[in-house]
């Protein structure tokens, strides 16, 4: 059989990353194939030294990739939105096949790029955008095609995570861990992305709509970020019998689809408590199957690129008969529903409060009695002891279930009240029960 020719577009992290382990392992991977695997062009602003280009043909410029005739498969790995949705839409439409790493892009607009393929006969796939290394797409679209599924779960930013354990273990400075991070290449072009909750939102996005069979809506995802966490809520946490992660949670309720990515409580007895530093973890519940987890390196050159190569490898396989290949969205697209993303105001969740209140008589009975006004139940309540000479006590309480607008306006009567000082910490808690 003749070989299939690959081009590269972008040669950074994960592009130089892709280009090195399809050099290193051509000879294994052509042996799983049944057939070669070419890098045919690399499309690059520059060289990157990471990389022995001296037998490829390197361009300047990506679209004539997208448009070399030779090619059968364009890599995009550029990242960013416009330019990445134009190189995208221009291979489709010179009739490429289409891999990316690219969470930003399919979730923003995957919807028109999966419908521009289908017309076109040709296949786009982007299994390093969910979870980097771990072959979730994969796992969850094809590997559990039997089931209903109920709830995802997921730690699915390496860089978030990576930055909650140093702090939490290690003890180190948010903005020392993050320039590691950064160094590392796990971080996104703009970092905020990670640390703010947006690249979590893309991926779970995407998890949501392989899960449920709904079009792709990254708008209305909820979006809370870690930047607000101090190691103090890490250590206190773990004092109560709970891990701080930056969870991503998609889950059907009876009226509609919670989509949501914040720092959450989880019991430290779950498995994916356990997961730190740059390991992402997605965890699925699912009516026949139950529980499943799958777990592995979220980002980094190589772990990105080894998903990155399985969908070349899979498209490969799939060059002559493009008719049986797996839905993008992993339902048919006549399928795709449009069940209704809950608002976040209309969410469940139990959670972990703390303030700074003055330490004299009456003060937490003020506190507790807005919160049982209010119907909310209180879990655990712990006041640390005041140093010499401070006027104000840290309370930290534990609630159960309470609506998200119900624990809002708690929090807005607790903070005007004169004994509390400053903003009241609210951390979601989540039992991960299944
Ligand atoms: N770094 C990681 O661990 C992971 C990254 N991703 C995704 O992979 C994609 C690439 O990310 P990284 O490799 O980390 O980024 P990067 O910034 O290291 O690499 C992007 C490369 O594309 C090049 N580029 C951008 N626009 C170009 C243009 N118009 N023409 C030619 N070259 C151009 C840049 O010069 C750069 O070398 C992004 O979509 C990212 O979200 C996905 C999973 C993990
Ligand atoms: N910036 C992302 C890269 C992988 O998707 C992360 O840290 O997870
Ligand atoms: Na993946």
């Amino acid at each position: 059989m003749k070989p299939v020719k690959v081009g590269i577009c972008g040669l950074g992290t994960v592009g130089s990353g892709t280009f090195n382990v399809l050099q290193r392992n051509g000879e294994e991977i052509a042996r799983r194939l049944g057939r070669e695997l070419v890098i045919e062009q690399v499309g690059a602003r520059r060289d990157n030294p990471a990389c022995n280009l001296s037998d490829t043909s390197i361009t300047r410029d990506i679209f004539e990739v997208a448009k070399n005739p030779a090619v059968d498969i364009v890599v995009e790995l550029i990242g960013g939105y416009d330019t990445a949705k134009e190189l995208v839409l221009t291979a489709i439409q010179h009739g490429k096949h289409v891999v990316t790493a690219n969470k930003a892009l399919i979730a923003e607009h995957g919807n028109e790029i999966f419908a521009a393929a289908a017309e076109k006969g040709v296949i786009v796939a982007y299994e390093a955008a969910v979870a980097g290394g771990i072959p979730v797409i994969k796992a969850i679209r094809e590997g559990l095609a039997a089931n209903r599924i109920n709830t995802i779960a997921g730690i699915i930013n390496g860089t978030g995570n990576f930055i909650l354990t140093a702090m939490a273990k290690e003890k180190r400075e948010f903005a020392d861990v993050l320039a590691e991070a950064q160094a590392l290449g796990y971080a996104e072009a703009d970092p905020t992305f990670d640390v703010e909750g947006i690249d979590a939102a893309h991926k779970l996005t995407i998890l949501a709509s392989i899960a449920f069979g709904v079009p792709l809506q990254f708008k209305s995802a909820y979006t809370e970020g870690i930047s607000q966490i101090t190691p103090e809520d890490l250590a206190h946490a773990k004092e109560l019998g709970y891990q701080i992660k930056h969870l991503g949670i998609a889950r059907r309720k009876p009226g509609g689809i919670e989509l949501r990515v914040h720092p959450t409580l989880i019991p430290d007895t779950k498995l994916i408590a356990k997961v730190d530093g740059v390991m992402n973890a997605v965890m699925v519940d699912a009516d026949a199957v139950g529980p499943t987890m799958y777990y592995g390196p979220g980002a980094g050159a190589e772990p990105t690129a080894s998903a990155v190569i399985a969908d070349i490898v899979d498209v490969a396989r799939s060059i002559d008969s493009v008719s049986s290949v797996v839905a993008p969205l992993a339902f048919h697209s006549e399928a795709i529903d449009d069940t209704k993303i809950l608002d976040i105001e209309e969410v469940e969740s139990a959670y972990y409060l703390r303030m700074q209140a003055a330490d004299h008589p009456g003060v937490m009975a003020n506190i507790t009695r807005i919160l049982s006004d209010l119907n909310i139940n209180i879990e655990a309540i712990n006041q640390k002891e005041v140093p010499e000479g401070e006027q104000f006590a840290d309370i930290f309480m534990l609630t159960r279930e309470v609506r998200e607008k119900d624990m809002k306006a708690a929090i807005e009567a607790i903070q005007a009240l004169a004994d509390v000082s400053g903003s009241v910490v609210t951390i979601r808690m989540d039992h991960l029960g299944h």
